[in-house]
């Protein structure tokens, strides 16, 4: 039996696992491929660090740059761009399949590393990058690839789920429930992608690209992560049975004259608890896809985690090793489409503005007025007086949750900028998008 060398590149909570499996599952491996997968040298900076699995050391080198040399397969798990990005092209360079669950990477240098990759007529996949264990980008790349995609939807981080979750279940704070998403593997090495929106906008990116054929790239994504969502937000949610989710969402919007256009998106979102995608708790992903012909299908899962992300990674290694002892080239899509990525202010949703107001006559006609010059309708409005937390002599707050139908964007976020300017509004609580209602 003919054999394949591996390099893994990083040896953290993903990669301990994708070397764990190399070695304790090497002959079922071998069985499926055909060939046996050999892990060659694991590049990692400390060979003495302590590690959550037992690997022989003899393994372990601090020299990638010399590991990826005449490899067969390279594993790249180290995350970040730079050197992961290099060692990378050094390994197509030299004639290796790439495998990588580096969204960050795919979303901003995508486009030169399959240039690159095709050019030398190897194969770069990266399933793991999107949704974890999941299988999502492979179904949208070939099982769907004689439909046209119109919309995707997902949850597709798990940090912020879990810290969502925790809040919205235990009324857990954001800081711990971020410590103990850090703890269980979840989290980025800098947890501001996970918190801040940029790993799911990466993969909205990366969702988008393949869905729409177009190479879509991090820049093209408008982005909110999870950091202004507060207790009271959530709480107030729950008071409307409502759950909030961070979502990325890309779709395909026509204009009025024909022309077509894709939005991406990641923003904390109101959905009602009844959406199938309110059920995804704990670290769990789920991605709605909609098509012209498949119409609704959702793919769920583990989101994040060592060994759910090692299972896609090695989905993506022994598909690559079958296509490695086969031989043939690598097919790739003919033809790209150049459909333009859209401004936020071109989507249409619907918002549920949180405001803190005076209790006093005509304060409702005054904000119903804005909201009839901007031509935006108000679906549901719901006053609590907060008699609590009024000082003794004084008036008592008023909150306003108020949830729109949808409109136009734009017409929604210069409503608030008007309502914002008015005097008897003390302040904007929360602006936050609802879907599926
Ligand atoms: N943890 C998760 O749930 C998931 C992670 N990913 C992606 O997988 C990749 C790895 O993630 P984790 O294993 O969680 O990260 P991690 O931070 O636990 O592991 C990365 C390892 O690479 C090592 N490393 C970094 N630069 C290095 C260098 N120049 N030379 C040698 N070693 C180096 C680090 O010391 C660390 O041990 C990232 O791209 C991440 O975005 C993808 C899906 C899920
Ligand atoms: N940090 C990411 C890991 C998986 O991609 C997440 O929380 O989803
Ligand atoms: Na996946």
């Amino acid at each position: 039996m003919d054999t394949l060398k591996v390099a893994l590149l990083g040896c953290g909570n993903v990669g301990s696992q994708v070397a764990r499996i190399l070695l304790e599952d090497a002959d079922d491996l071998a069985a499926r491929v055909g060939a046996k997968l050999e892990l060659a040298g694991i590049a990692v900076r400390n060979v003495d660090a302590p590690r959550d699995v037992e690997l022989p050391r003899e393994l372990f080198t601090t020299d990638a740059e010399t590991l990826v040399k005449d490899k067969d397969i390279v594993i790249e798990l180290l995350g970040g761009i730079e050197p992961a990005r290099s060692l990378i092209l050094r390994a197509i360079d030299s004639g290796a399949t790439v495998v990588t669950g580096n969204k960050a990477l795919i979303a901003t240098n995508g486009q030169q590393l399959y240039a690159k990759a095709h050019e030398a007529g190897v194969r770069l996949a990266y399933e793991a990058a999107v949704a974890g264990a999941i299988p999502i980008l492979r179904p949208i790349r070939e099982s769907l690839s004689g439909d046209r995609i119109t919309r995707v939807l997902g949850i597709v981080n798990g940090t912020t789920n879990y810290i969502l979750d925790q809040m919205d279940s235990t009324g857990a704070q954001f800081a711990d429930a971020l410590k103990a998403a850090q703890d269980l593997g979840y989290a980025e090495a800098d947890p501001t992608a996970d918190i801040e929106g940029l790993d799911a906008a990466a993969k909205g990116a990366i969702l988008a690209s393949l869905s729409f054929h177009t190479d879509f790239n991090l820049d093209d994504v408008y982005c909110e992560g999870i950091t202004k969502v507060t207790a009271d937000d959530i709480a107030a949610a729950k008071d409307a049975q409502l759950v909030i989710k961070l979502l990325a969402i890309a779709e395909k919007l026509i204009a009025e004259d024909g022309t077509e256009g894709i939005s991406v998106r990641v923003h904390p979102t109101l959905l009602p608890r009844t959406h199938p995608l309110a059920a995804v708790h704990g670290a769990f992903n789920a991605v709605f896809v909609e098509a012209d012909n498949a119409g609704q299908l959702m793919f769920y899962g583990q989101g994040a985690g060592g060994a759910p992300t090692a299972s896609a990674v090695l989905g993506d290694v022994v598909s690559a090793a079958r296509a490695l002892v086969a031989g043939g080239p690598w097919r790739v899509e003919a033809t790209k489409r150049q459909i333009a990525a859209l401004p936020l202010s071109a989507v249409t949703t619907s918002y549920c503005i949180g405001l803190d107001v005076a209790d006093q006559p005509g304060v409702l006609a005054k904000i119903a007025q804005i909201f009839a010059t901007h031509g935006v309708s108000i679906e549901t409005m719901r006053q609590t007086i907060h008699t609590e937390t009024a000082a003794a002599g004084e008036k008592p707050a008023a909150e306003l949750r108020i949830v729109t139908h949808r409109g136009p964007e734009s017409a929604l976020a210069a409503t608030v900028a008007d309502i914002r300017a008015l005097d008897v509004v003390n302040s904007v609580i929360s602006v936050l998008r609802v879907e599926g209602v």
